[in-house]
């Protein structure tokens, strides 16, 4: 059903049946006039043409000779005929069959010198001619001609119009037959380029000379012209389908005699090559003429197995078998004839190919299932049960059953489904009861004892909205993830009662409800309470006791027993709770230094709670500039590294943030902040939460945090007495660095309170007077745990030493963070800022620390894809192509020659700028190299003058990146 295609569009008969008309192939015999070689040896004609369909032998033969004296064929050219009649009478009409749909091949047979090249050449032109002109009388129809070509020598298949090209090879498709891969196909423009094409062709093929032929054809040679056609302009009546066929002009090689050609060397296997593959075709005629049953060999050469179409196959077939006359070749001659004989045998089925549109197509298959499902049914009738057979019916039946089973077992699984769920829903509700009781205590508790001259976030009287605790539900609650020592999310669906889990969960205590549900915290990671309760003594404070005394009072029955806590320490459940609630406040604190103190990962701060927090309001709505920043490294790599990290995204109404408008005194902070430092907008209600009194070292804290000298601002950064701590004047003026300390003495009374073993207890007064930067580190490396990456531990112990060996500290420190920078392919620019930004002040010890760990984080964490790293690799190289555009717009030309010279690129050399945007930040062991990369980048970028934008530490929404500034906002902006 299915004819052969030349492209990938199906081709189908045009009557969608076979529709194929057998006939038999097209022989003539043309016999050349005597050459002058021949004359010269006094050669004679021994045949004759007697009629345009007869050659007979002209002498008479013996009796017992196997030879026949008469041949008759299609046509018979006699000596004098031209080409031109050749074609006309022997090869139009089948050539013309391809502008019809129908595919067709010319063949040119005979022995070498006979003729052969010298009819196709003509026979070629002249089709091309006819082809043209009908096209010409069919202007109602549109033309698509294609054209490639091909020779098979010393069997291997060459692209003509691709001489040079590798030989090709022979595919075999189902639909198509045998296709020669890649080979040319051009797209024809007019005639002259047809022509033009056919002679390149011909100028390419391989020729030799023998003693027979001077320029004797050493392959066989296929041209083949593709023509598509379809009508112009459809009307109603028309068909919407194309025609697609080819015609092929094949010129073989000619069959020789060594003997009579003295071919020696490439001549002889040349030869040996043409008379294998001519002899292959011979018996294929030869088996072809005897009908299509049985093997045709056509796979035995390369030229029948290309020409197979054309040979017995949806193809009109002419061959012109050329032969000389003269008597030295009579035994050649002969041979000619019996192929001519037996190729006049050969039935060919051609058909019409159509190329059916696809909505043809359709209609094609859905007839031909019609057909198939009528055919389907009428069997089944026949058979009477309207079964098709009893194999059928079985597997239905089992199908059925089959579902039957599904259906229950779906059913059941349902069912578990509902009761795991009820059994959650109960378990949920105790903890959020249990929680709120708790919730309840602990806002008591700061109202009691401590900050009384400031509102409460957290107090009972604030509405809902306004309190994130009392924003907890029991959905948000559901949500909350726990982890455990190995900071590995704990699911509340796990089988451990959070009471039993206390010792393996960190985020539960003793109580049956988990610690720090507070949402700004849910979520953050690891508060190792083992570190801080198992120093917990029976010592006493008089602050604990008042806090016991409160939690005596408050907590009542809704509290579970703490008969079953894994607490070491207690002797009574009364003391155990108190131990408890302590400890609540302790890792409740810590989080909040531990938040302070890392690199804001996606997880550890629950964003969308934290906007709606009260502090956060407030700053919005007063327009000053908050004491934080949400711009860490880590989530610009993880953007720029094409993360999607859950960052901190605010609307129009948080656009008036804009960290540039911050004071003098914190804009400093506010760029360090940058850098990673986080400080937690939750960090004000916490502290009052807890009746935070605001210490009374501010002096030492400030020494130790206040910006270098050239950026400070003395007048905020006076030495107060704790007496005016208070005064809303210096309240206004506590920096979020204030904030830290704050929260980590804090931490450090708590722990008294809670009665810290007599070394810590002993230790504490120094603990807050040191620099806040020691206390959050010295408080991270004991709480934190879920970090136990010796890397960043290490680097917290680098940061935690006296300010005696500081410069050295920081000058390793800076080293490991370039040589991270330069791994991680940071950009340059954050590198620069960073470099010239932290030289070395004891306060930087913190920031150094952050952006290392960050780092680090960035290499464990997110450069393990390689993906990314490629993409940075990208976004680095677009930043250095830049700085190279930046060097023209920003340094004179001899501002640029010092610079080459300086950095020691050849004046001479070419692209002197990638040169010298390559070399920038390459050198990470030299300092001095870094330093100067600094410079320039900075320099070339104007550093200083627009921090912010480089940095986008404004909030507001960023303008939509512009094509042309991609790189820098992908690989800049923070936003
Ligand atoms: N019908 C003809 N009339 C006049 N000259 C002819 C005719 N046929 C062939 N010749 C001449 O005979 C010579 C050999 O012809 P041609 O090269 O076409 O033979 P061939 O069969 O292609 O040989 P080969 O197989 O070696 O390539 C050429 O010089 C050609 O001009």
């Amino acid at each position: 059903m299915v004819a052969v295609a030349d492209d990938d569009q199906s081709v189908w008969s045009a009557d969608g049946s076979t529709g194929a008309q057998d006939e038999k192939i097209f022989v003539s015999v043309r016999l050349r006039p005597l050459n002058e070689k021949e004359l010269d040896q006094n050669d004679v004609p021994d045949w004759e043409s007697i009629n345009n369909t007869t050659i007979i032998y002209k002498h008479a033969v013996p009796e017992r000779s196997l030879f026949p004296t008469a041949y008759t064929f299609d046509r018979v050219f006699g000596t004098d005929t031209s080409t031109k009649q050749v074609y006309e009478e022997a090869a139009k009409e089948v050539t013309l069959s391809a502008v019809n749909g129908m595919n067709a091949s010319i063949f040119a047979y005979g022995q070498t010198s006979s003729g052969k090249t010298y009819t196709m050449c003509g026979i070629t032109e002249y089709a091309v001619a006819d082809i043209y002109d009908y096209m010409d009388k069919h202007q109602d129809r549109e033309f698509i001609l294609k054209f490639s070509a091909m020779e098979i020598y010393n069997e291997a298949v060459r692209d003509l119009l691709c001489p040079d090209s590798a030989p090709l090879r022979l595919l075999d498709d189902p639909e198509r037959g045998t296709v020669v891969e890649k080979l040319t196909e051009v797209a024809v423009i007019d005639v002259e380029h047809l022509l033009e094409l056919i002679s390149f062709c011909y100028l390419q093929r391989q020729v030799g000379e023998t003693s027979l032929n001077e320029t004797s054809s050493r392959s066989h040679q296929i041209l083949r012209l593709s023509i598509e056609n379809s009508a112009c302009v459809l009307s109603s009546t028309d068909n919407a389908s194309t025609l697609s066929a080819s015609v092929n002009f094949v010129d073989l090689a000619g069959s020789e005699r060594a003997s009579q050609t003295l071919s020696t060397g490439t001549r002889l296997k040349e030869g040996s090559h043409i008379n294998r593959s001519l002899l292959t075709l011979g018996t294929v005629i030869r088996k072809l003429s005897k009908g299509r049953n049985g093997h045709v060999p056509y796979r035995d050469s390369k030229l029948t197995r290309i020409l197979q179409n054309s040979l017995g196959g949806n193809a009109r077939t002419a061959i012109i078998c050329t032969m000389s006359p003269a008597r030295s070749h009579v035994e050649q001659s002969r041979n000619t004839l019996l192929f001519a004989s037996c190729a006049k045998e050969v039935t060919t089925s051609a058909q019409v190919n159509v190329v059916m549109s696809d909505k043809d197509l359709v209609k094609q298959l859905q007839k031909e299932l019609y057909r198939l499902e009528n055919d389907l049914k009428s069997a089944g009738s026949k058979n009477g049960t309207g079964d098709s057979c009893p194999l059928l019916r079985e597997k239905e039946l089992m199908i059925e059953k089959m579902e039957k089973e599904i259906k229950e077992l779906t059913q059941q699984r349902d069912l578990a489904q509902s009761r795991i769920r009820e059994l959650l829903q109960s378990v949920g509700d105790n903890h959020v009861s249990l929680l709120l009781a708790d919730t309840d205590q602990l806002v008591d508790l700061p109202l009691k004892n401590m900050c009384k001259d400031s509102p409460n976030p957290l107090s009972r009287s604030s509405s809902v909205a306004d309190s994130p605790l009392m924003d907890t539900d029991l959905n948000s609650y559901k949500e909350l993830q726990f982890f455990d020592k190995s900071n590995r999310p704990v699911s509340v669906n796990d089988d451990l009662h959070p009471y039993e889990a206390s010792e393996n969960h960190l985020l539960y205590d003793g109580h049956s409800s988990p610690v720090s549900i507070t949402p700004a915290f849910a979520g953050i990671t690891s508060v190792n309470t083992d570190g801080a309760c198992k120093e917990v003594s029976a010592a006493k404070n008089s602050k604990a006791d008042s806090h016991i005394h409160d939690l005596e009072v408050n907590k009542g029955a809704s509290v579970l027993p703490a008969s079953e806590s894994e607490d070491e320490f207690s002797s009574s459940p009364q003391r155990e709770m108190e131990l408890r609630a302590l400890k609540q406040k302790l890792i409740h604190m810590q989080k909040t230094v531990d938040t302070l103190g890392r690199p804001q990962s996606t997880e550890s701060v629950n964003w969308r709670r934290l906007r709606k927090s009260r502090s956060f309001q407030s700053f919005s709505s007063s327009n000053q500039s908050p004491p934080w920043c949400v711009a860490a490294p880590p989530v610009v790599y993880e953007k720029r590294l094409g993360l999607e990290p859950e960052i901190l995204r605010l609307d129009s109404s948080d656009s008036s943030f804009d960290a540039s408008a911050a004071p003098a005194s914190s804009r400093k902070d506010s760029r360090r902040s940058s850098f990673g430092i986080n400080m937690d907008p939750y960090l004000p209600e916490v502290i009052q939460d807890y009746g935070v009194t605001p210490i009374n070292n501010v002096a030492s804290v400030d020494k130790v945090l206040q910006p270098s000298p050239k950026e400070s601002d003395t007048s905020s950064r006076e030495v107060k007495p704790m007496d005016q701590v208070n005064e809303p004047s210096l309240e206004k003026s506590v920096t979020a660095e204030t904030d830290i300390v704050t929260a980590s003495s804090e931490i450090s009374k708590l722990s008294s309170a809670a009665g810290v073993t007599a070394s810590s207890h002993a230790a504490q007064s120094d603990e807050i007077t040191k620099p806040a930067s020691n206390l959050v580190l010295q408080l991270e490396t004991m709480t934190d745990t879920s970090d136990n990456s010796s890397d960043c531990q290490g680097a917290m112990t680098d940061v935690s030493v006296s300010s005696d060996d500081w410069p050295l500290r920081f000058e390793r420190l800076r080293k490991e963070i370039i040589e991270l920078w330069q791994s991680c392919n940071v950009p340059l620019l954050h590198r620069t800022y960073f470099f010239l930004l932290f030289e070395g002040d004891p306060s930087d010890a913190i920031y150094m620390q952050v952006e290392l760990r960050g780092l680090k984080y960035l290499k464990n964490k997110l450069f393990k894809a390689t993906r990314n790293a490629s993409e940075s690799m990208r976004a680095i190289n677009s930043e250095r192509e830049m700085l190279c555009k930046l060097m023209l717009k920003r340094l004179s030309e001899r501002e640029r020659v010092d610079l080459y010279k300086r950095w020691g690129i050849d004046l001479k050399s070419k692209m002197r700028k990638s040169q010298l945007a390559r070399r920038l930040w390459s050198d990470t062991k030299d300092i001095s190299h870094i330093q100067a990369s600094a410079d320039l980048v900075a320099k070339l970028v104007g550093i200083g003058q627009a921090p912010k934008e480089m940095f986008g530490l404004s909030f507001s929404p960023g303008p939509v990146p512009r094509r042309s500034q991609s790189w820098k906002l992908r690989s800049l902006s923070f936003t």
